[in-house]
């Protein structure tokens, strides 16, 4: 259950993973590309997750239609700006929406820094025109390599006014944390915040590379932190928040059975844990069905997921006066 009285966040959502299938209609149409469906029941299945996929790749593979109908940056601002939409319909009060220019800009060759700009444009005509307080975070798509997270992060970083952290996505299992060491200096030197992918498909070492070399202060998933009672203890006590998205580990495999989803141990071991989307279009559900249905199916009882509705506030990427901000509105709707 959602609690009316505390501001709703959602601080792990992909941008580039919530492109309404009807937007990718309209795009494949006006810029001519080939869809695999003409209609958008027989589409759905091409770009949503219809049973668990086996794997984290075979799951990101759902995205790739998305990215492959952006073919031109008014593109880019169009989904951006309708993912502002999608999460004032989603009653999110906050949310940090983050995206990957690279991947974006992959299919069609947009200049990637164009990207980031247009998303930011997008995004910030869309907090205006609907009324909800959003961030961003670039991702770096390790998937492509340490070369491409290169050319995305100078992308990045050419606009990093724009955005509030950076982040590591992808194929975690074939390009490891430690490839990314130069990276993440450069996002320190910066002055950005880190939150990154890890622990989802790969093991706890893979956490603790993105707390200790990386920088994270944040990480997306860790649901593999339940196999090392060490950095259970050090999630807590050092207060690294936990970015738990309970519908996506189970479409990807990487939680077997969703009462057995670690966030309930997490929150019971005193971790900031909260909840979150990740990839809303792609796996067919929204915030409130995570706070409605599967929540309480991963065993969180009312309390607990309010505990993790103060946690999704405490860790976002936002100063002390905002956050009081956002509480007070949301105290006197309460
Ligand atoms: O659950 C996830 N785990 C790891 N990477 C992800 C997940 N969802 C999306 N992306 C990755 O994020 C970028 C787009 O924002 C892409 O690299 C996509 O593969
Ligand atoms: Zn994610």
């Amino acid at each position: 259950m959602i609690n009316k009285d505390l501001p709703l966040t959602d601080i792990h959502r992909h941008l580039d993973g919530n492109i309404r299938p009807q937007t990718i209609l309209e795009l494949g149409q006006h810029f001519n590309i080939a869809l695999p469906a003409t209609e958008i029941e027989a589409l759905r299945p091409h770009v949503q997750i219809v049973e668990a996929e086996p794997s984290l790749v075979a799951f990101l593979s759902k995205l790739d239609w998305g990215v492959a109908v952006l073919g031109d940056l008014d593109a880019c601002r169009r989904v951006a700006y309708e993912n502002v939409e999608d999460a004032l319909n989603a009653q999110i009060d906050y949310a940090e929406l983050r995206f990957s220019p690279y991947y974006m800009a992959m299919k069609h060759n947009l200049p990637v820094a164009g990207v980031v700009a247009a998303v930011a444009d997008g995004v910030a005509a869309g907090c205006r025109d609907f009324g909800v307080k959003a961030n961003l975070i670039g991702i770096l798509s390790r998937t492509f390599g340490t070369q491409a997270c290169q050319q995305e992060l100078d992308a990045l970083l050419s606009h990093k006014d724009q955005l509030v952290a950076i982040d590591l996505a992808g194929d975690e299992l074939g390009q490891p944390g430690t490839q990314f060491i130069s990276h993440f200096k450069q996002v320190r030197d910066a002055g950005l915040q880190i939150t990154v992918h890890a622990g989802e498909a790969a093991g706890p070492e893979s956490m603790w590379q993105a707390i200790n070399e990386l920088g994270a202060v944040r990480i997306g998933h860790g649901v593999k932190a339940v196999n090392d009672p060490k950095l259970m203890d050090y999630l807590a006590e050092h207060r690294i928040g936990i970015e738990s998205c309970i519908t996506s580990n189970i479409q990807t495999s990487t939680v077997a059975n969703i009462a057995q989803h670690p966030v309930k141990a997490f929150l019971e071991h005193g971790i900031l844990a909260c909840l979150n989307t990740d990839d809303p279009a792609v796996e067919g559900i929204e915030l409130p069905y995570e706070y409605e249905v599967a929540a309480p199916k991963a065993g969180l009882s009312n309390a607990q997921i309010r505990q993790a509705q103060i946690n999704g506030l405490e860790l976002a990427f936002l100063s002390a006066a905002e956050k009081q901000a956002l509480r007070d509105i949301a105290n006197k709707r309460g």
